[in-house]
């Protein structure tokens, strides 16, 4: 964890200074986060052994969300996104949280599932309560695929069975309950999954089709609550039209699907920065956006407490790991997983859950007062003055221009350009 995420002027600075203050802040040898440069990056020969058909690296910005303090720790998020206004907003609102403590978090055990699906079983009632008689057989026949995750305290912790009607006959589906530990869990799960099916359609009567992962991880949860403070964001009447905005998104899907996506904004940068299936924790994320009563719905709450201040809640599966997928193999995950300073996956999976809480309330609050297009759109402004061509030392005088004019628009952007040529 970092010393401070508290740096004064950081966005001042160049790209080469913000590394050397990042890792001095939080405490880190600077060669540990050295392949945050681009060229120590990802190397095409490593690429090339990463995906299929490899021509190229997409280079996508990798900033640092400050000011977040977690459990009482200082962190330090480095985020990959390619959307303006991402980062600032999420340090903006972490800054708020930081008075009453920042966030707090907790977590279910990382428990993932994979379903087996099996079919033409005559009797799937039985079939299912056969199964669940053969709970202990099946267990060990799993945990025998991964003796190393086992002997690092996972394994398989039970079996769950459910009929699952369709329009093609009833399935009956076994649901192995995995620990994975500090994996994402794919690979090690499927990998079980494949290797009891066969016994598990001997033992239900039927035949075996699907043996896969199911990324509804409603079984590996991770919450993150933060109370913003009521002067802090300009008093009551602010305050009751965060609670008013956080309402709509409750009860309107249209308003839902938008609020989430504020919360991804912030999830899917760490999610990526860390070389996490990013595919992987959305699906996770919108499929437990569904209430009670069928309908898709806000993940966040937002709420005034009994001091009058904005409370913020956020809870969601969180299906990332260090040990797999990319995280080991891409310098720059390696390097942001040191930069965060965390030691297991339910660590890393809570301070994503509490930048996705950050992410949110920074949008809902800009929506709630002035709205989103001052601040997003003055940061944006620099992507429109690099697209028509302004150069590095053009950019800030076509911005000015832009924000001052209120036309934060290519075609304006090109016209100010010329202008500047022209007169200088
Ligand atoms: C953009 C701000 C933060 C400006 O907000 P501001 O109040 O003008 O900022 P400030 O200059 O007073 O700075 C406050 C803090 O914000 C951070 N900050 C501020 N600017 C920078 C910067 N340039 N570089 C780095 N950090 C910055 C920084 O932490 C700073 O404190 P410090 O640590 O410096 O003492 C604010 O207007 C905001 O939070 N807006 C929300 C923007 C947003 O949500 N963007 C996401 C894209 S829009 C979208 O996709 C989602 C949406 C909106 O549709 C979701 C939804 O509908 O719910
Ligand atoms: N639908 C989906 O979401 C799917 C996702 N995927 C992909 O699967 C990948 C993730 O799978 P995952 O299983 O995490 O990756 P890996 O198989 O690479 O890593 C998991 C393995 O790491 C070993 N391991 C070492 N240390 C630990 C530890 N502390 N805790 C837990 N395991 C440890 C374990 O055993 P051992 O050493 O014996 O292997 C474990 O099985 C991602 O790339 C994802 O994109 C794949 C298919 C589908």
């Amino acid at each position: 964890m970092a010393r401070s995420s508290r740096i004064q002027g950081l966005r001042d600075l160049s790209v080469e200074a913000r590394r050397k203050a990042v890792a001095e802040s939080a405490g880190v040898d600077p060669a540990s986060i050295a392949a945050f440069a681009p060229e120590q990056g990802l190397a095409t020969g490593a690429a090339d052994h990463m995906i299929e058909n490899v021509v190229g690296i997409l280079g996508i910005p990798l900033g640092v969300g400050t000011n977040f303090v977690v459990n009482g720790h200082d962190v330090l998020v480095p985020m990959a996104t390619e959307e303006a206004s991402v980062v600032a907003a999420a340090s903006n609102a972490a800054k708020i949280a930081r008075i009453h403590g920042g966030f707090h978090t907790s977590s279910t055990a990382p428990i993932m599932q994979a379903q087996v699906q099996l079919v033409g079983v005559t009797d799937p009632e039985a079939g299912r309560v056969r199964l669940l008689e053969a709970r202990d057989e099946l267990i060990a026949l799993a945990d025998a695929q991964d003796e190393k995750l086992v002997e690092f305290g996972g394994g398989v912790r039970d079996i769950a069975v459910r009929l699952v009607p369709s329009r093609a006959g009833t399935y009956v589906v076994a649901h192995l309950q995995v620990d994975v530990r500090d994996a994402m869990g794919a690979n090690a799960v499927n990998t079980m999954a494949e290797a009891v099916a066969a016994r598990a359609a001997e033992i239900a009567g039927g035949r075996s089709l699907l043996r896969i992962l199911t990324n509804k991880a409603d079984l590996r949860l991770s919450r993150a609550r933060a109370v913003f403070d009521a002067e802090a964001l300009g008093g009551e009447a602010v305050v009751d039209d965060i609670v008013h905005a956080a309402a709509l998104a409750e009860a309107d899907p249209y308003r839902a699907a938008t609020h989430n996506k504020g919360i991804m904004n912030g999830i899917s940068a760490v999610v990526l920065a860390t070389g996490n299936d990013t595919r992987a924790v959305e699906s996770g994320a919108h499929s437990h956006a569904i209430s009670a009563a069928g309908q898709y719905t806000s993940l966040s709450r937002f709420e005034k407490d009994a001091d009058g201040n904005v409370v913020g809640t956020l809870e969601l599966p969180m299906p990332v790991g260090l040990v797999g997928g990319a995280t080991k193999v891409h310098p720059v995950a390696r390097a942001a997983v040191s930069l965060l300073g965390v030691r297991t996956a339910s660590e890393l999976a809570e301070i994503i859950t509490a930048v996705g809480l950050a992410q949110n309330f920074a949008a809902v609050r800009a929506l709630a007062t002035e709205g989103i297009q001052r601040g997003h759109m003055s940061l944006h402004a620099r992507n429109i003055a690099t697209t028509v061509g302004a150069t590095a030392d053009e950019v800030p005088a076509v911005v000015a221009r832009l924000l001052a004019d209120r036309k934060v628009r290519a075609d304006h952007a090109e016209q100010v350009l010329a202008e500047l040529r022209a007169r200088a």
